[in-house]
Formats: structure tokens, C-alpha cells, sequence
């Protein structure tokens, strides 16, 4: 059987292996970026948004190929359709954000890899690997052939449903309960009220989660929903036919695409890593628990992971001990606001519908400039008394 030789393997090429394989390139280790899809990016599982400052500390300038539009805020919608506006002439948008071509966006994350030095095998799928003294005996099938990869690191970046974290026995698997289903299509012919800003829409529409209008430019946009199962009977698709034919926005829209995945949303598990083994992105669950959002984390979390590795191949250390420096920079960079954003979306959590649309009434008129958080908040907290017990040591 064929046996390929590298440093670091990378299994997974989405925005969190792609990252890995480039950092770790560019810091001179021999790198194997490996995924199963025939076509890197596609499908797409995602609503495509992520902030601009999230972009700018990856050291990734913006490229008209791959960003759909640019964004001027974002509309809050409760459940009897109060709306709470943030756009950039109410308050000074520290999390501006874009639309991406997650398509494109993906395969141009790989092609940066590829620059850097890195190897792409695609249409790869890893089935299996062992143990050796010096690394993992990676199994793989391409086009019907069986080989074997040898490397001294592998990075999992095989994203939720991870299987080779496990494999290398470390349990970084999300829990059912820790896991939002989501439902989404990407529809024409959406009306929405200021095609800038994307909609954010709270309560029983998507227990447990928030159903999204993300615009892509002109008349199209990302329409979907995240569930908790443990919330709901429903499935996310039911939910989501549900909001798209009563939704003013999109009731006279048609599908183009319809994406149905996971999102782990119960945060990072503390072990990321041991010997010759590093998990990144949403198989490590780097994912924001309240947004859902987990490109630029995942990348974040690809970015540290490969200059770490890389500097472990240099120095001929490939023990937990010297690859934990990623687990304690990712917990520094990311694992912090991750557990905080996990406290206020366990608050979300105790809202019903009413005291959703009080809290969205109080805000509606609000002058945000002249308030500061601290005001936020106690306001917030006049409404709705147990965010001072769910929040107060937050703020
Ligand atoms: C409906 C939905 C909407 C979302 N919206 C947003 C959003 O608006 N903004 C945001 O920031 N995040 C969003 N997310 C989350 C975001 O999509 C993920 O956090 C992100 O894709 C994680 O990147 P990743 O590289 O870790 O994993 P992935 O992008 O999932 O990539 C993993 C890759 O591994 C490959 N792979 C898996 N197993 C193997 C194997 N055995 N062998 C070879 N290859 C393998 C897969 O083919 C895949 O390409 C959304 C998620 C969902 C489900």
C-alpha cells in the first residue's frame, strides 16, 4: 500500500484547517492538508457572517471574490415583532461586520494554505488511524485507492461531527444536549426592511436558538434557524418552513439551497491536545455557544494551533507537554469569551416570549450612544430581574 511521509497532517480543510495548514507551513514543518469534499467549501453549512476586526487578527485583508456585503448593523426582533435597530448612526458598531461567499471564502482559505507551502489532497476521507512511536498511521481512501499517511502531528479540523479527535482517544465529541440543529435556506426574493443589516429574530419561533435573515446583496439572503432538540418536537426544518411562510420578509421568497447541519454550542473542552495530536474548529468546539458563530474562532483557534505545531517539528518535541501552549494560548484568546457568552445565553435561555418582548420594548427607543453598558444593563435588569443574577459578574 502507498505510504505518504509528512510532519503534520491537517484533516478537515474548512476555514479552521486551512488556517492550521498555512500558520504551520509558513513555519516551515511539511504540511498535508487533507479533506473528503470534491470541492473545498461546498456545501456550505453556514449563514456566511463575520465581524471585520474577527478578519483584520487573522491578518486576512478582505478580497471582493469572496464578500457578498457589507454590513451596516443589526435588527433585533422579538416575538410580537418589536424591533430594536443598531445600526452605525445609533451607536458606533465595535463588531461591523460582512457576508461572505463561504463557497469561495473556503477554497481561497486553502488556496493561502497551499501558498505557504502547504500540500492539498482533495476528495480524501480519513477512515481510520493508529498509534506509532513517532506519530499516527492515518488510513485514507481518494477515488477508490487505500494508502496510508505517516505524520509526526495530526491536526483534527474535521469539524462537529469529529471522529479523529476520538480516534486518538481524546474526548472533545459535544454533547447531544450541547448541540443546536440548524436549518437554512438560501432563498430570492427576500423583502427585507434595510438589506444592510442582518435580523436576529428571539422566542418560540426557534427554542433554544434564533431563527436569522442574513442579506447576501440584492433580493438574496441566508433565511435559517438553530434548535435545541431538547427544546422543541419540531425539527429545525419544520421550524424553518414555519418562520419562512409567516415572515412579512420572506413569505413571497423561493429556495435555491437548503443547508441542514450542527453547531456545537457548549463551549471548548479543556483537553485539546496530546501526544502528536491537536484538535481545532468546531471539532474542538470553538464555537461562540450564543451566536453560534464559530469562522473566526475556529480560525483563531487553526491559527495558534499551526505556529505551535510547527514550532514543535523545529524543536523535536511532540509531547502534550509542549503542544499544551496551544490549549493555554486558545483558552487566553478564545476559551474566555466563549464561557462568557455561554452565562448570557444560559440567560437567554430562561426567557419566555413575554419577558422577550418586554426586554425588546424597553430598548426599542433607546439612545445607545448617550448609554453605557453599566446603563444597559441596569436597565435590563429593571425589566427583567434575573439577568442581575444570570449577569451581574459579567458586567
Ligand atoms: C446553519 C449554520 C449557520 C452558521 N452560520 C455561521 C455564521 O454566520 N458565522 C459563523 O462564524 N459561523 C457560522 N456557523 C458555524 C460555522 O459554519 C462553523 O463554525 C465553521 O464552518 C467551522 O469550521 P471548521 O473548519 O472547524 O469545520 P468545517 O467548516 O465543518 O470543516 C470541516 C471539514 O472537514 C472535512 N472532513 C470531515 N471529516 C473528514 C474525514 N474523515 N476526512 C477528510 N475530511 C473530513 C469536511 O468535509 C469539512 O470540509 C454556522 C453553522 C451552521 C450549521
Amino acid at each position: 500500500m502507498m505510504l505518504i511521509e509528512t510532519d503534520i497532517l491537517v484533516i478537515g480543510a474548512g476555514p479552521a484547517g486551512s488556517t492550521a495548514a498555512k500558520h504551520a507551513a509558513e513555519g516551515g514543518a511539511r504540511v498535508l492538508l487533507m479533506d473528503k469534499k470534491s470541492e473545498i467549501g461546498a456545501p456550505k453549512r453556514c449563514a456566511e457572517g463575520v465581524s471585520n476586526g474577527g478578519l483584520e487578527s487573522l491578518g486576512i485583508e478582505k478580497n471582493p471574490r469572496w464578500i457578498t456585503k457589507e454590513l451596516d448593523g443589526v435588527r433585533l426582533i422579538s416575538p410580537n415583532r418589536t424591533d430594536v435597530w443598531l445600526t452605525s448612526d445609533k451607536i458606533d458598531l465595535p463588531e461591523a461586520g460582512c457576508i461572505l461567499e463561504r463557497k469561495v471564502f473556503d477554497k481561497y482559505m486553502a488556496m493561502d494554505a497551499a501558498r505557504a507551502g502547504a500540500q492539498i489532497k482533495i476528495k480524501t476521507l480519513a477512515t481510520g488511524m493508529e498509534k506509532t512511536d513517532d506519530g499516527y498511521l492515518v488510513s485514507a481512501e481518494s477515488m477508490g485507492e487505500s494508502f496510508q499517511i505517516k505524520a509526526k502531528i495530526v491536526i483534527a479540523a474535521d469539524g462537529p461531527e469529529s471522529r479523529v479527535a476520538r480516534w486518538g482517544g481524546l474526548n472533545t465529541t459535544a454533547k447531544p444536549k450541547d448541540m443546536e440543529s440548524a436549518a437554512q435556506f438560501e432563498m430570492a426574493g427576500v423583502e427585507m426592511e434595510n438589506n444592510n443589516c442582518i435580523e436576529f429574530y428571539f422566542g418560540s419561533v426557534a427554542p433554544g436558538g434564533y431563527a436569522w435573515i442574513f442579506p447576501k446583496g440584492d433580493d438574496i439572503a441566508n433565511v435559517g434557524l438553530g434548535i435545541l432538540a431538547t427544546k422543541t418536537d419540531k425539527t429545525a426544518y419544520e421550524h424553518l418552513l414555519e418562520f419562512v411562510a409567516s415572515n412579512p420578509a420572506t413569505e413571497n421568497a423561493q429556495p435555491v439551497e437548503l443547508n441542514i447541519g450542527g453547531d456545537p454550542v457548549g463551549g471548548m473542552p479543556k483537553k485539546l491536545v496530546t501526544d502528536n495530536l491537536m484538535v481545532i474548529g468546531d471539532a474542538a468546539g470553538q464555537v461562540n455557544p450564543l451566536t453560534g458563530g464559530g469562522i473566526i474562532s475556529g480560525m483563531t483557534g487553526g491559527m495558534i494551533a499551526g505556529k505551535v505545531a510547527a514550532e514543535a517539528i523545529s524543536e523535536g518535541d511532540l509531547s502534550r507537554k509542549k503542544l499544551k501552549k496551544y490549549e493555554d494560548e486558545c483558552q487566553e484568546a478564545i476559551g474566555k469569551s466563549i464561557n462568557k457568552y455561554l452565562k448570557v445565553k444560559d440567560y437567554m435561555l430562561t426567557l419566555n416570549d413575554g419577558e422577550l418582548d418586554s426586554i425588546a420594548e424597553a430598548f426599542q427607543d433607546i439612545e445607545f450612544e448617550k448609554v453605557s453598558t453599566t446603563e444597559l444593563v441596569r436597565k435590563l435588569v429593571k425589566v427583567s430581574p434575573k439577568a442581575l443574577l444570570k449577569l451581574g459578574k459579567l458586567f
